[in-house]
């Protein structure tokens, strides 16, 4: 499979995005002649530069506004093109591309814009360079592949062929079936960008919020179906133009960018087996069935903290690892783990120097725990793995948001026996059961220009959809966020939480932990009301939540009196949707700025209360440091 990125896709001077594509694993790049115009060295040098790094220049872009010209522009444009065959010659690529023209003086008319192809094409073959043809969405005459396509069969050239980008033909809703019928050797290269559903001017949407396959609302699967059909086996190339990109970390977006072309390529061969395109093998994204544990390693006052807490929520110690420094607590299907290894040279122990007391890693429950360590690994993700002790059995995992660990468990006899076979019962009664079952959620705090890589991470690997982006507003700045949900809609949840600024609680929480990834954990419970009684009970402190938002629910959502009363009593944030009713409980903060959850879902509720985050961020903040949130 052959790779290659836009130069524009990503940030950094000439040198430094090179050295970051052929980093992240891309075999060709495609000079975007502003990034070589401003980089002072020769067409030739810029050669050596590309070749050093292991990467083919795919296509060059060094100018617009060509076909359907009146004259004298007309003979200036074809003079322009044959300076840009020179350079192309010394730059060692043989592709040009040229978009639609947009000029208010450009002439219409298919057979006078193929006549000029023709003509560049007989001085094309001169200087033994192609030309493709670009339908840019916004051209003056040509918007449509379709008709691109059409010039080009009527140029009649070898050396003239057509471009596709999706984003110009999935943005104007084009009917990608029509790309069926071109030959595939007439498709010079193909372009590959996604974008967001935003309803907006075609040229500023591409300009500025386009991004990976994958990561936005765009059928790029269907489109490269249709690609593939033709028996295309070039170049897949991401043009990405993206405002927080240009600006982001090069070998991240570059990263993202690599695990986009092979993630998109692999539901592409599922749907098509006899594509031409080579592409990797690995096993099917997995079904995440839930969260099996969550690990904490915490230094000794801060165990005694969590487990003060934990024991105030109903769960009761019940094993101590054989070898390790390990503690394993829990409650119905529920699994909490405190790793107090902190001076040892394990994983934990780094964690903790380097977050303090934090939830570093999570269990996954899925159907195959080696087949998705090497579908995590086909797609680029770091396989996590360490040293371990006689007896201890090798569980599968990698790392992800936070440089956090994630494991996974399956139902094979060592991984399903690992609690038994590693953990010595222990004989600690509860100081009383809260009826929490399982864990609904888990919630990880990134900044917000990681959302994308790490929600492209997540879908890419496991079988699981995107929410909505929701905003959720903190005095100190806007929270985005958005929910990993396995396609049953319940087995496994996630939400991520972007923050931009550190005076949200969000962005403190990240800013103080040095980026680590778990900020809270839900537990469900079948019974809110049940649950919150046996709660004060085991003196567990609700977070108090303000009178004004009972009052305002009530009006909302017409409550009976009694019904609110009973939620503000108890400290329950309510919410309903279609499909059912929303309860939710919060702890008090551990650290700084975790928290536990406690929900109930009633009917078929899909959300996660995102409208009742301001009130729980007001309460937290009040609570936190009641002198106040930082305000740097
Ligand atoms: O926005 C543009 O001008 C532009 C230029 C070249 C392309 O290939 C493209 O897709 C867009
Ligand atoms: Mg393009």
């Amino acid at each position: 499979m052959r790779t290659s990125i836009a130069t524009v896709s990503i940030s950094g001077d000439f040198p430094e995005k090179l050295a970051a594509i052929a980093k992240a694993g891309f075999t060709g790049v495609e000079i975007f002649e502003n990034d070589f115009l401003t980089h002072d060295a020769s067409p030739r040098e810029v050669a050596g530069m590309a070749r050093d790094q292991g990467l083919e220049i795919t296509l060059f872009q060094p100018f617009r506004d060509f076909e359907g010209m009146p004259e004298p522009q007309r003979a200036r444009v074809f003079d322009r093109a044959e300076r840009k065959f020179d350079i192309m010659g010394e730059l060692g690529t043989d592709l040009m591309l040229i978009c639609s023209n947009v000029s208010p003086i450009s002439l219409g008319g298919i057979d006078r814009a193929a006549a000029d192809f023709h003509a560049l094409g007989e001085r094309a073959a001169k200087h033994g360079v192609r030309v493709g043809y670009e339908a840019l969405a916004w051209g003056r005459h040509i918007n449509d592949h379709r008709d691109a396509w059409e010039i080009v069969r009527r140029a009649g050239h070898d050396n003239i062929g057509i471009i596709l980008d999706s984003f110009h033909t999935l943005s104007r809703k084009i009917d990608v079936n029509s790309i069926r019928a071109i030959p595939g050797d007439k498709i010079f290269i193909v372009q590959l960008a996604d974008a967001p559903l935003i309803d907006m001017d075609l040229l500023y949407w591409s300009r500025h919020f386009r991004n990976m396959p994958g990561e936005g609302d765009l059928p790029v699967v269907d489109f490269m179906r249709a690609v593939a059909a033709t028996g295309y086996d070039g170049p897949l190339s991401l043009e990405i133009f993206n405002d927080q990109f240009r600006g982001g970390s090069a070998r991240a977006i570059a990263e993202d960018g690599h695990r986009s072309l092979v993630y998109i390529m692999d539901q592409v061969k599922r749907l098509e087996p006899d594509i031409r395109i080579e592409v990797p093998d690995m096993p099917a994204r997995v079904a995440a069935r839930g969260v099996e544990f969550v690990e904490f390693v915490a230094g000794p006052s801060e165990k005694a903290n969590l487990e003060e807490l934990l024991s105030s929520l109903g769960f009761a110690r019940t094993g101590g690892h054989l070898n390790r420094k390990v503690d394993l607590y829990t409650q119905g299907d529920i699994r909490i783990v405190i790793n107090s290894d902190i001076g040892s040279d394990s994983f934990a122990g780094a964690s903790y120097s380097v977050h303090g007391a934090n939830a570093y890693a999570f269990g996954m429950k899925v159907e195959d725990a080696e087949a998705t360590v090497l579908r995590a690994a086909a797609l680029g993700a770091p396989v996590f793995a360490e040293p371990r002790h006689q007896g201890e059995v090798a569980v599968p995992a990698i790392q992800g948001v936070g440089n956090g660990v994630i494991y996974f468990l399956d139902d094979t006899p060592a991984l399903a026996s690992i609690w038994t076979n590693e953990f010595t019962p222990v004989d600690e009664k509860p100081a009383g059961n809260a009826g929490l079952t399982r864990i609904d959620h888990i919630a990880q705090t990134t900044r917000y220009d990681e959302m994308l890589t790490w929600l492209l991470f997540y879908t890419s690997i496991f079988e699981t959809r995107r929410t909505p982006m929701v905003d959720v507003v903190d005095p100190g700045g806007l929270v985005r966020s958005q929910a990993v949900e396995s396609l049953d809609g319940h087995g496994f949840r996630l939400t991520m939480n972007g923050a931009d600024s550190r005076k949200t609680f969000a962005g403190k929480f990240l800013a103080e932990s040095f980026g680590t990834s778990i900020q809270h954990i839900a537990f469900a419970t079948d019974d809110i009301f049940v649950t919150a009684r046996n709660l004060t009970a085991l003196g567990f402190q609700a977070l108090p939540i303000s009178r004004n938002y009972y009052d305002d629910l009530e009006a909302r959502f017409g409550l009976e009196p009694d019904f609110s009363d009973a939620l503000r009593a108890a400290s329950i944030l309510y919410d309903r949707d279609e499909g059912g009713e929303y309860f939710q409980i919060y702890s008090r903060t551990f650290g700084e700025g975790f928290f536990f959850e406690i929900v109930e879902r009633r009917g078929n509720y899909g959300g996660y209360g995102a409208m009742n985050a301001p009130f729980r961020i007001a309460a937290q903040r009040r609570l936190f440091r009641p002198e106040g949130m930082p305000r740097e």
